[in-house]
């Protein structure tokens, strides 16, 4: 089953062509690493691949709903953070996930504190939290390992390997080394 596939994508940003021609595709179980230097178009492939903007050319499929992490954590802030996962969870109808993804990120020791108290690197592994308790078959991770700790980046690197097994799929766009193992290489 294909997750994401785009077709011949070429990408505008602020009137100016970024790239042209992409095509790949993410079927279960796969993984694509997404490389270039800054300002290349790689957090605006993700937004692509999410649906947050559209394609100046080309087509994109998707076969299953898409978790995004992007910059912001998109949690509320006066919220402890169990619950401000709790809402996006009750959204997806998968509040019996929180648990489960805040100990995947070794946060569960914080589910009282509010989010507005946690760290950047605690918030980071909030924001994945959160896309681990999406039960969305596509991960859509642009630069998760940014100021994770050693410890985390492994947590996260299990919980994506986890996540491929149950037949999911995930693309991350990362400066910083991801492993992913047998992933495809995107570079822009
Ligand atoms: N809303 C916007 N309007 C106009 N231009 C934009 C907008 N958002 C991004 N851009 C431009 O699009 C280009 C690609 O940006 P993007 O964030 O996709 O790059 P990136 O490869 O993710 O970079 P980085 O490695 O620095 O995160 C940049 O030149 C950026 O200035």
């Amino acid at each position: 089953m294909t997750l994401l596939a785009f077709h011949n994508v070429a990408c505008d940003r602020g009137g100016r062509r970024l790239f042209a021609g992409l095509s790949f595709a993410l079927r279960a179980g796969e993984a694509a690493l997404l490389t270039g230097p800054n300002g290349i178009g790689k957090s605006s492939l993700v937004r692509l691949a999410a649906g947050l903007s559209a394609p100046a050319a080309g087509r994109i499929e998707r076969g299953a709903p898409a978790a995004l992490a992007g910059e912001a954590a998109a949690l509320d802030l006066e919220l402890p953070l169990a619950a401000a996962l709790g809402f996006w969870a009750g959204l997806d109808g998968t509040r019996n996930r929180v648990e489960p993804a805040l100990a995947a990120m070794g946060i569960d020791h914080l589910a009282e504190v509010p989010v507005r108290f946690l760290s950047t690197g605690q918030r980071k592994r909030a924001a994945l939290a959160r896309v681990i308790a999406s039960g969305a078959g596509l991960w859509l991770l642009d630069e998760p390992a940014n100021g994770l700790d050693t410890a985390s980046v492994a947590a996260l690197e299990a919980a994506i390997d986890g996540h491929r097994a149950d037949g999911g799929a995930v693309l991350v766009a990362s400066h910083v080394p991801v492993a992913l193992p047998n992933a495809q290489d995107l570079r822009l």
